[in-house]
């Protein structure tokens, strides 16, 4: 069946990076429409078993930094976990704690009442959705798919449009909160899409989760996450910026990041990076590559409504500095290094 799925699936998008263009230029009526053969009696065990989470069994999709360890508090917490990720060893700490794993991400979609995409960005995103649309089309007509990847309102608009022509419920959630909060189930989680789904998520959101929103229409809960994310990474510029120029100065940067832990403009991201930050260390917790994506889809989202966003228009040159310099990997505090080879102090 997946084999058959990935061929049917060609004739609609390549697997290349191009693929959510594809996606989204393909109307919405070239699906077939056999999803006339409903079976409507799954939906309804599905909403009753699912009022405490228990019996409803959950999908995975992106083992990553923060898909790791937020389906392993699924796990934890007793739920039914069947997982997937690209690269197959990732999968290997949640099988042995007790998931299921599915070679493919229609497959897990097949499978499961409900499934979670944890995806790098809205071409990865695209992606899954794609491949899942076709199977949930032909043999898993009451299935539910929430998005919690960080990805553009557009983006999320159009996987809500090919979610719901399969007659699956959509749900995006991205989240605030980084690595360590998914490691203690403490994300944030900013929805949008079906009341219903949302209705139904909310018990596996809030074994991820310390709180959720549910904002109304799709699009709502990724343009609130951009404008979060616009603002962390330009707090994080203005950060770097401040100790370097501490540094510069003859002042102890690490008496600064006291400093500000004590007044009005304190934030925990500042105690938390600030010292590793001077010790020009970046464990990554929240890739660069990340936030430059998020920076560049807020200024897209601002340019939309003609809104001026030129602070974080400045940021997001020093996070492509910072890309440009081979630190896409390492943690978003590492733009720090994009300005000390503009101050020449590195
Ligand atoms: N880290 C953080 O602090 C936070 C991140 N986010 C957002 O959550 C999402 C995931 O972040 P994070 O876990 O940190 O990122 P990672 O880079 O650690 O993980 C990305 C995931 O996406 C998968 N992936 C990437 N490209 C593709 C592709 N072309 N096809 C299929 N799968 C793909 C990766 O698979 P593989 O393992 O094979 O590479 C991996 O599972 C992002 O949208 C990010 O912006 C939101 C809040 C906090
Ligand atoms: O998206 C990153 C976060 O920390 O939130």
């Amino acid at each position: 069946m997946a084999l058959w799925v990935r061929t049917t699936m060609a004739k609609y998008c390549s697997y290349s990076t191009q693929l959510p263009i594809h996606f989204a230029e393909r109307p919405i009526s070239a699906f077939p429409a056999k999803r006339l053969l409903t079976v409507r009696s799954k939906a309804f065990s599905v909403q009753a078993s699912a009022k405490d989470g228990s019996s409803t069994s959950v999908g995975f999709l992106g083992l990553g930094i923060m898909g790791s360890p937020m389906a392993q508090n699924l796990l934890k917490a007793g739920c039914d976990v069947t997982v997937w990720n690209r690269t197959k060893s990732k999968c290997d700490p949640l099988i042995s704690l007790g998931a299921k794993y599915k070679p493919s991400p229609e497959e897990v979609a097949a499978e499961c009442d409900v499934t979670f995409a944890m995806l790098a960005d809205p071409d990865s995103a695209g992606f899954c959705v794609c491949v899942c649309v076709l199977i949930l089309m032909f043999m898993n007509f009451t299935a539910s798919y929430v998005d919690v990847s960080t990805v553009d309102g557009g983006t999320s608009k159009l996987i809500n449009q090919r979610i719901k022509s399969t007659g699956a419920s959509f749900l995006e959630a991205p989240v605030s909160g980084s690595k360590k909060p998914a490691e203690d189930g403490q994300l944030i989680f900013l929805t949008a899409g079906d009341k219903p789904l949302y209705d139904l998520a909310s018990p596996f959101l809030d074994i991820m989760g310390k709180s959720r929103f549910y904002l109304g229409d799709v699009g709502n809960g990724a343009a609130m996450k951009l404008v979060v994310n616009m603002m962390m990474g330009s707090m994080m510029a203005t950060l770097a910026e401040g100790l370097l120029l501490s540094e510069k100065v003859g002042l102890d940067p690490n008496v600064l990041v006291e400093v500000l832990s004590q007044g009005a403009i304190s934030a925990p991201m500042y105690s938390m990076k600030g010292p590793s930050m001077i010790k020009s260390a970046y464990p990554t917790a929240f890739p660069l590559k990340h936030q430059q994506k998020d920076m560049r889809l807020a200024l897209g989202l601002a340019e939309s409504v003609s809104q001026p966003t030129p602070i974080a228009a400045a940021a997001n040159e020093l996070y492509k500095v910072a890309k440009a310099r081979g630190l896409s990997d390492d943690d978003f505090s590492a733009v720090i290094e994009s300005l000390r080879a503009k101050l020449g102090s590195s």
